[in-house]
């Protein structure tokens, strides 16, 4: 397992957000999380990123536990977080705050992730011809995908991403998920939480369902078109 979360359990002010999560993922596998508006997608993600602390349980990275790791200690272990809100610094460049994705790699790496910004700008010729452009005056689209490719430069195991179509047109929706078929086929395993469980379901191997803080469904491949109804159901 390139994952697992074992009875996790996080306390986020006075509530008991995750009650006993749940999980694994397969090296290489695409893995979706389902469940309606806040049932613990965004902690469950944060939490194996390590910007929240579980109260009990553990989690396993590549089989080293890491739920007691700083965020930055996990990034460099090959784990890659695509938050919600996208994170893109609105007063730096595009190229600045690709480089902002440099302070996570390992000071031995640094040359090979300097060569991945290349390649990013390769891969997304729009945000190379944005490059000294500042972040706020990207599109949506274009903040997503900038969001990813600094990600990228880290070089991760195991992607996981929130939500990363909302809000977005259905032409750029249909360049992310290219974005993700073409990410998975390079064997990188992923997690993601996505509204659109159309889409979402084709990409992924596996998906879990989440209700209230708990894993209450996990499901493969062969079982999706009867599962897809009941998704749609708990993830409305
Ligand atoms: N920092 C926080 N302090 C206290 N409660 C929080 C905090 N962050 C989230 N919560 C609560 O935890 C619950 C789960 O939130 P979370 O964002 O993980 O849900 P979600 O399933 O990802 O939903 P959404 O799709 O709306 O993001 C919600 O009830 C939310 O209000």
């Amino acid at each position: 397992m390139i994952l697992e979360m074992h009875d996790v359990h996080v306390n986020l002010g006075l509530s008991h957000v995750l009650q006993g999560v749940n999980l694994s993922i397969h090296p290489g596998e695409t893995v979706g999380l389902f469940g309606r508006n806040g049932v613990g997608k965004t902690t469950i993600v944060k939490t194996i990123a390590g910007w929240y602390r579980p109260s009990q349980g553990k989690i396993l990275f590549q089989g080293q536990p890491i739920d007691a790791l700083p965020p930055n200690e996990i990034t460099r272990l090959g784990l890659g977080l695509v938050p919600e809100d996208r994170r893109v610094f609105p007063g730096l460049s595009v190229e600045g705050n690709l480089k902002l994705g440099l302070m996570q790699v390992q000071a031995s790496e640094r040359k090979a992730a300097e060569e991945r910004i290349q390649m990013v700008f390769e891969r997304f010729p729009r945000l190379s011809e944005r490059r000294d452009q500042s972040g706020n005056t990207l599109s949506g689209g274009e903040q997503q995908m900038l969001a990813m490719a600094r990600v990228l430069i880290g070089n991760p195991k195991l992607l996981l991403i929130d939500e990363p179509t909302e809000g977005l047109a259905p032409m750029v929706v249909a360049d992310i998920f290219r974005l993700m078929e073409e990410l998975k086929s390079q064997g990188i395993s992923i997690l993601l939480i996505e509204q659109n469980i159309h889409k979402a379901i084709h990409l992924c191997d596996r998906h879990y369902v989440v209700e209230r803080g708990k894993v209450v469904l996990e499901g493969n491949s062969q079982d999706i078109e009867e599962r897809k109804e009941l998704i749609r159901r708990v993830s409305v």
